[in-house]
């Protein structure tokens, strides 16, 4: 379709506060990559400081959005501003720009804002989500994780990690907190940055579906591989409290990361229903899921990608890009565990068809103790 050759990628940069978003940014709008970037910055108050950085690389333009928090008082603003900008910048009659940043507070929940992007019907005909790129104090991360629920769930909804500040700590600290955003998101490759210098193709262009090429690098994207390699390495195994002394309410203990992988294909209606059961069961503790699905009587795959309790319509990609064929879906949650996640899948085997889910899979992962598992809160 000629509408959708243009859709224009959309990157969320956040991060909780002074972990470099703007030190970052002031670099990545000087390379080519971002020439034709529109830069749309949410203040919390009103120093119009990043602005004033900002400013100086002349081609770029920035919309500061002043006097409240993107993701909520002003969301209603970014939606206007998204659908008036290709107008409004418009040169010679035509859209300007051809990628925008936006930069949330550091105290924002970058949820609300995918959901704007992902849900209003106009900004789908003009925008595509390229990614979401969270940026992590590697001084500071480590005690800001322990006590923010914020900063855990932006480097849990992340495609990219950016790790700041690598330069204040030692390679153990470094290691540690490595291992502890790996933990919370396997899938989100970790970039080391000082001083905010890094290329832009390493942030751009996260691999999320493509209209343009109608393609997808579920490879890139899905990395389904990472959350196995994940599973042995702490997350809800009874040895982890060892090694740390204060953690017991740090909150990427509640915070797991799933793959779901099914070798045969799902039945379609079933399928619907088990993601509307579980987003409107479970949805504000489903912080991330992607997946690419096998729809029996689908020839061709279909891509599913949702934060907390909505998703993105589903798109059929023109082909499988490997021999693969199996459905992977990866969850990142918060209090479900990979047996609880299993178990909404297993109503279907205790035949529990009220909900219309019998056969959606043929085989279904071992589930547990079915009973227990949906009487600890599914059903
Ligand atoms: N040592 C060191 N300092 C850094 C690095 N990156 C950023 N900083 C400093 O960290 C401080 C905060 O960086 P900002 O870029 O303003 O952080 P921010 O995320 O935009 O902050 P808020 O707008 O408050 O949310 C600044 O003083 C930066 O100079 C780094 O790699 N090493």
């Amino acid at each position: 379709m000629a509408g959708e050759q243009a859709l224009i990628p959309i990157s969320v940069l956040t991060g909780f506060l002074g972990s470099g978003k703007t030190t970052l940014l002031n670099h990545l709008v000087r390379m080519p990559e971002l020439r034709r970037a529109l830069v749309i910055i949410n203040e919390f108050g009103a120093v119009g400081l990043d602005h004033d950085l900002i400013a100086r690389s002349n081609e770029d333009m920035v919309v500061e959005m002043m006097g409240g928090c993107l993701c909520c008082t002003i969301r209603g603003d970014l939606r206007a501003t998204l659908r008036d900008a290709p107008w409004r910048f418009a040169r010679e009659g035509r859209c300007w720009f051809d990628r925008v940043v936006i930069e949330t507070t550091g105290l924002a929940d970058p949820a609300p804002i995918l959901h704007t992007l992902m849900t209003d019907p106009q900004l789908r005909t003009l925008y595509r989500l390229d990614g979401v790129i969270t940026t992590v104090d590697a001084f500071n991360g480590m005690a800001t994780l322990d006590s923010q629920e914020e900063a855990v769930r932006q480097a849990a909804v992340a495609d990219r990690i950016v790790l700041t500040k690598i330069d204040l700590l030692s390679s153990d600290a470094r290691r540690e907190i490595e291992a502890r955003l790996r933990a919370i998101n396997p899938a989100a490759p970790i970039v080391p940055v000082l001083h905010g210098v890094i290329e832009a193709d390493r942030l751009f262009d996260a691999g999320l579906y493509n209209p343009e090429t109608k393609s997808l690098d579920v490879q890139r994207w899905l990395q389904a591989e990472a959350y196995d390699a994940a599973h042995g390495h702490g997350h809800g195994h009874g040895d982890h409290h060892h090694h740390h002394h204060h953690d017991v309410n740090r909150h990427d203990d509640r915070i797991r990361a799933t793959c779901l992988t099914f070798d045969a294909p799902l039945r379609a209606e079933a399928f619907e229903r088990w993601i509307d059961i579980l987003t409107s069961l479970k949805g504000a503790d489903i912080l991330r899921v992607k997946g690419i699905v096998h729809l029996r009587d689908h020839p061709r795959p279909v891509v599913v990608h949702g934060v907390q309790h909505l998703f993105h319509p589903p798109v059929e990609l023109d082909d499988w890009p490997s021999e693969d064929r199996r459905t992977r879906m990866v969850f990142i949650t918060r209090d479900i565990t990979a047996d609880q996640l299993r178990g909404t899948l297993s109503l279907m085997t205790i035949g529990l068809d009220r909900f219309g889910l019998q056969g959606l899979v043929e085989q279904i992962p071992a589930p547990g103790v079915p009973g227990g598992v949906i009487g600890g809160g599914w059903a």
